[in-house]
């Protein structure tokens, strides 16, 4: 029978694929004591046996199909499943204590877990709990006799499925058969929604729970365009989606002929559209969709992307590649914002109730110089290659700003007197807590740049979560609240000669862009693929009309939806 569900549309597109459910099974298990212990050992020999296999497999296609060094972490499990210190224990500790198979793998498996994370001094080493704990988890799932998704495996088309994908699931997915996903929880600017448009497939967040509502194999229509997921379609249905998906592809068709346009309203004012990306890799999208700049490269990607910390000189070449293929267009960098929902394997952070309150970003470059310090080290020798801008993430006070100005300061002078060329480059901040807003008067006459970021910067106003589906509703880029902190900002930079943008998500919503070129931003950044359809739109817009209108957005409409309705009507 047909159902539809819904949930928040994160990523455009149109999608109609079978489900392949990316859910964890249950592992549980119950100790018991055994007689045989000739044939729990073989249980558990067997199990072993299955999981090599399995993992070579994956090894082969994931080589294949994400890369050679993606692949290698395979080969760290394949490793640990043929050390007889583990395995070996677990054989000995069935042998010992006369247990089931199940139980002794757990106590072996948690001891060395332990014993890795312990090692505080050694990043190496502290990772390799993360791989124990995926091999037991394989080696558990055969002994229960119960299937572990293998996404890597995936050869047909499909649409994921999943409570939650991380940062690391979503790279892994390979585009060419995943056609979308959906996920029971998270929010429009969660980092797996971020992650589906960069990768350019619809996706659907925060939509309940589609991992008990869908089964596996069941054909589903995914329209990121509005959120809704139809599960077993009628005929009827597909055929309605295909001429959806037509219709989008051939927009799609009509904004690509804008790539090489200069971006203009009708009255001929320019605005400069840029683009945010997570890797070198996504600079082609970037240049596709006719970016005139990056007005965000999100650093944290290189090091969640490491097994251990990026050296400096692994750091300058991806710095390097970004700045020069952009080719004297303006590059902004942020450095490293882990915290949050953003994780190192290799960095242990306090576990916090308020991740997003808590240890992340410029605060944890601050208080681990050593990793700062290397960083900024890359970004200025990197700046001898093109147009940098240096930015900094979630900036509460001056003091923060300053420390961070004056240890880049202090390397840059290191770097000189070693004779090391340091380019010339811009330094800004992100504009993403309330306090910074507020006094952006007093930041503007120290910073060369703002960059706003709507994600963080409404959650905190707004004090709601912004990967919480249960409270989505309060991630309101058009509530004057919002809008008037949007103005100060601006208008603050703009009074002290400094130039200010956007790289929140709401930078690309064709409701906010109309109103931001009323209050006068500078730059927008956004995902490479709202590009040509903002372009499109400013095309039609005259920016006296525009200031107009967002006079009325701050000082007249009383909520969010009061400026949705005022956009769209004038703009009909
Ligand atoms: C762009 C932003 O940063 P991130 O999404 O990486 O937190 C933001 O907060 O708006
Ligand atoms: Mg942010």
């Amino acid at each position: 029978m047909t159902t539809t569900l819904k949930g928040i549309a994160a990523s455009d597109g149109v999608a109609i694929a079978k489900a392949y459910l990316l859910v964890q099974p249950d592992l549980s298990f119950s100790k018991s004591a055994i007689n045989d212990v000739t044939k729990e050992t073989d249980r558990l020999q067997s199990a072993i046996a299955k999981s090599n296999s399995e993992l070579q497999q994956i090894r082969d296609i994931a080589s294949k199909s994400l890369g050679e060094e993606e692949a290698q972490v395979f080969d760290a499990h394949m490793m640990i499943l043929a050390d007889p210190e583990f395995t070996g224990a677990v054989k000995q500790k069935i042998e010992d204590e006369k247990v089931n198979a199940e139980s002794a793998l757990d106590d072996v498996a948690t001891t060395f877990i332990n014993m890795f994370e312990a090692m505080t001094d050694n990043p190496y080493m502290q990772e390799r709990a993360a791989d124990v704990r995926d091999v037991t988890k394989r080696i558990m799932a055969h002994l229960l006799g119960v299937e572990l998704p293998n996404p890597a495996l995936i050869d047909e088309e499909v649409i994921i499925v999943a409570h939650d994908l991380t940062p690391s699931d979503t790279a892994q997915l390979n585009k060419k058969y995943v056609k979308a996903f959906v996920t029971d929880i998270g929010g429009r600017t969660a980092h797996s929604a971020i992650m589906a448009r960069s990768l350019e497939i619809p996706a659907i967040v925060g939509a309940g729970t589609v991992t008990t509502d869908i089964k596996a194999d069941q054909q589903v229509i995914v329209d990121g365009n509005t959120g809704d997921i139809v599960v077993e379609p009628t005929a009827a249905d597909v055929a309605k989606y295909q001429q959806l998906a037509k219709e989008y592809a051939a927009q799609k068709a009509e904004w690509a002929k804008l790539r090489d346009a200069r971006t203009e309203t009708a009255d001929g004012k320019h605005f400069e559209l840029a683009a945010n990306i997570g890797t070198p890799k996504d600079l082609a999208g970037a240049t596709d969709n006719g970016a005139e700049a990056i007005g965000l490269y999100r650093t944290e990607f290189l090091y969640m992307d490491s097994p251990e910390l990026p050296t400096e000189d692994d750091q300058f070449d991806a710095y390097k590649a970004v700045i020069e293929g952009m080719n004297g267009k303006p590059v902004v960098v942020r450095t490293m914002d882990i915290g949050g929902d953003k994780h190192l394997p290799y960095l242990p952070l306090p576990e916090e109730m308020n991740p997003f309150l808590g240890y992340r970003a410029i605060r944890i470059s601050l208080s681990r110089q050593d990793i700062f310090r290397t960083q900024l080290r890359a970004l200025l020798r990197a700046s001898a290659f093109g147009h940098l801008r240096i930015m900094f993430p979630m900036i509460a006070t001056l003091q923060e700003f300053r420390q961070a100005k004056a240890i880049l300061d202090e390397e840059k002078a290191k770097l000189v007197a070693e004779g090391t060329e340091v380019g010339k480059y811009e330094v800004g901040i992100m504009i993403e807590i309330p306090a910074a807003a507020v006094l952006a008067d007093q930041f503007a006459k120290e910073v060369d740049f703002f960059s706003i970021g709507t994600n963080d910067l409404i959650q905190y106003t707004m004090a709601a979560d912004r990967g919480n589906e249960h409270v989505s509703y309060l991630y309101q880029p058009y509530n004057p609240s919002i809008l008037r902190l949007v103005k100060h900002v601006i208008d603050s930079a703009h009074k002290e000669g400094k130039w200010a943008g956007m790289c929140g998500e709401a930078a690309g919503d064709p409701i906010m862009a109309p109103i931001l070129v009323g209050l006068g931003l500078d730059e927008f950044s956004m995902g490479a693929t709202s590009i040509l359809k903002i372009r499109s739109l400013m095309k039609r817009l005259d920016t006296a009309e525009m200031a107009k209108m967002a006079d009325k957005a701050l000082n007249e409409s009383l909520t969010n939806d009061d400026n949705i309705k005022l956009v769209k009507d004038t703009l009909k």
